[in-house]
């Protein structure tokens, strides 16, 4: 008899240790299959072996893997919209009116995009918040599932991954931006778009022209496929503002730059900031500024935001305030977009839109 009154039989001893041993197997195969399931097999070149895996309430995701699925998304919502237009079949209704009393709406494009592109980005991070303009019918859902594959020219740039916590991201997706031009066959107007921001601030954005084929995307800190062109006109800059919600930009940029500056109306917040930086697309015109007055929502600007700050660029409201990309839907003090220009002494130069009434 052993002192207490416990005897070891060595053959518990034996089952027992090799219990411990087929536990410890059975967490540690669980917890590599997790890491191939996350990265995917094989896309990874050496760094995700050596990233932890952090584990918050709503777990860690990659803005690499982010930027990969947001580029898809933007591609595979933009075929939507192609295939929309190219029907003839639009189905053209208004949601409403804007606060300037214009239409504002929505076709058969931009529902079915929505759809694409809601559902790739939810099936693939299903922790984070994503902001859509249209509405999501939970009652249509579609699983479309992401290969897992990072695409070279992201890579490249891109060396190793890069993980932030679920619950500071948010996504805002833009399904067709430019719907006022859509409807009138303006083909060379519209975009997709995708925007990550964490904890308010935009890190990453893609702006996709479907009809065009162009896709830019730029992470702030990590990479691009975009740059900015090498001049800009400072002084009487070309300034490309909206035409279809206008309001009095047009007197606010006169007024600011004079009457030698040239005004380029032009549909779609992401055509517009396309139109400041160097884009080999045929259909895409350059401008040196980006000005709008009216109201505007944060999916239509928060790519552009993303791809302007990564190339080192800025957009503000006109008093040169930074935009939170959480939080409400919608910004009120303008927009000021520019790059490789004094920005502040751009805000300096605007008019005081509150005082003077616009
Ligand atoms: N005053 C306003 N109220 C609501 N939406 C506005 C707006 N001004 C611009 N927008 C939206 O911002 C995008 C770019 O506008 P514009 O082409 O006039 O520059 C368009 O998005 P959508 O086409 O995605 O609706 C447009 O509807
Ligand atoms: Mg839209």
């Amino acid at each position: 008899m052993a002192p207490m009154g416990i005897r070891l039989s060595p053959l518990g001893v034996a089952v027992f240790c090799l219990l411990g041993l087929g536990v410890l197997y059975h967490l540690y195969s669980g917890f590599l299959a997790g890491r191939f399931s996350l990265f995917g097999l094989g896309s990874e070149p050496g760094g995700a072996a050596a990233a932890p895996v952090a584990v918050a309430d709503g777990g860690t995701v990659d803005l690499r893997e982010m930027l990969a699925v947001s580029v898809l998304a933007a591609v595979r919502g933009g075929d939507e919209v192609r295939r929309v237009r190219e029907s003839n079949v639009l189905e053209e209704k208004s949601k409403g009116k804007t606060r300037e009393g214009a239409d504002d709406k929505m076709t058969s494009g931009d529902v079915l995009s929505n759809r694409k592109m809601y559902y790739l980005l939810k099936t693939a991070f299903p922790n984070v918040q994503i902001n859509t303009e249209e509405h999501v019918d939970a009652t249509d859902q579609e699983v479309i599932l992401w290969d897992h594959k990072i695409p070279e020219d992201i890579l490249k740039e891109i060396a190793t991954p890069k993980e932030v916590p679920a619950e500071s991201v948010t996504v805002w997706i833009d399904p067709l931006d430019a719907t006022q031009e859509y409807t009138e066959d303006l083909r060379k107007y519209v975009t997709t778009m995708v925007c990550v921001a964490v904890n308010g601030k935009p890190v990453l954005g893609v702006i996709h022209k479907p009809f065009s084929e162009y896709t830019a995307w730029a992470m702030v800190d990590g990479g691009s496929n975009v740059k900015a062109r090498t001049a800009y006109n400072e002084k009487t800059p070309r300034i490309v503002v909206s035409r279809s919600h206008s309001g009095m930009v047009k007197q606010v940029a006169l007024q600011t730059f004079g009457n030698q500056t040239t005004i380029i109306p032009a549909g779609g917040a992401g055509y517009k900031v396309l139109a400041l930086l160097d884009v080999p697309d045929k259909s895409q015109e350059k401008a040196d500024l980006y000005i709008h007055v009216t109201y505007i929502k944060k999916w239509d600007i928060c790519a552009g935001n993303a791809i302007l700050k990564a190339l080192g660029g800025h957009m503000t409201t006109l008093s040169g305030e930074e935009i939170s990309y959480t939080g409400s839907d919608g910004i009120e003090g303008g927009l000021l977009a520019s790059i490789r220009m004094n920005h502040q002494a751009l805000v300096r130069k605007l008019p005081d839109l509150e005082k003077t009434g616009h």
